[in-house]
């Protein structure tokens, strides 16, 4: 196995770019943002996918993949049911971590932060978005195990002919924001000597504002 990983090219596509390392944005959100548009430029799938980690209440940390909804100046969203292994994790410690990594684009970014659930209205204007397909499986949302696939999919069937029309939002359906305390930008250079931008947002009693520092590759 250990040949067959080495062997494994890295960073094989990665062309020159424009990164730039001077007059960067005092906010990284916008940043974050154009990097998923370039990155869905290059033919990257799903772009918009980040891994979330959690730490519940006993400090085991958890992590899976999101899609994000929405990227403003101050927050990224997410949605998932608040009893979810995460939306308990996210209720008892509101601290995570998200990451991006685009390789179309030979990109990473690096973000840490806290979580919380927005209200009833931001979570049902959530689901309204959502595909019909989507908004019924979001309805599958159990805890524990499942005994079979067939449960699965009889329950399904049962929901569309419940639901022809509308589909209900789930009570526990719950748009989440991350607001970041720290991103950090990464990009491959083909030399070796990647590009590395970390960026820290004052959280004392000051002016929440964002500095950031050119970093060791
Ligand atoms: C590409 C991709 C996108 C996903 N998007 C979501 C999502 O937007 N919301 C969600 O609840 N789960 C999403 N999932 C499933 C989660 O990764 C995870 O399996 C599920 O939410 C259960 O996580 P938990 O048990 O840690 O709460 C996605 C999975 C993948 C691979």
């Amino acid at each position: 196995m250990r040949t067959r990983l080495r062997s494994i090219p890295v960073f094989a596509n990665v062309r020159p770019t424009e990164f730039r390392e001077t007059g960067l944005p005092d906010n990284p959100l916008p940043v974050i943002a154009e990097w998923i548009l370039a990155a869905d430029a290059a033919g990257q799938p799903e772009p918009h996918a980040m891994s979330l980690c959690t730490v519940g209440a006993s400090g085991v940390p958890s992590s899976r993949v999101l899609i994000v909804k929405d990227i403003d100046d101050d927050r990224l969203y997410f949605a998932t049911p608040a009893d979810s292994r995460k939306g308990r994790e996210i209720a008892a410690n509101a601290n995570v971590s998200a990451h991006f990594y685009w390789p179309a684009v030979g990109r990473q970014v690096r973000i840490v932060g806290t979580a919380a659930g927005l209200d009833r209205a931001a979570s049902e204007s959530d689901f309204a978005d959502r595909g019909r397909a989507s908004r019924l499986a979001a309805h599958l949302h159990r805890q524990g195990p499942l005994a079979d696939r067939p449960s699965a999919l009889a329950e399904f069937d049962r929901l569309g002919t419940a639901h022809p029309d509308d589909v209900p939002c789930p009570p526990s359906w719950t748009l989440y924001a991350i607001s970041p305390t720290e991103v950090e930008f990464w990009e491959a250079s083909a030399d070796r000597v990647h590009h590395r931008v970390a960026y820290r947002r004052d959280t004392g009693a000051g002016s929440g504002a964002w500095r950031h520092e050119l970093m060791w590759p």
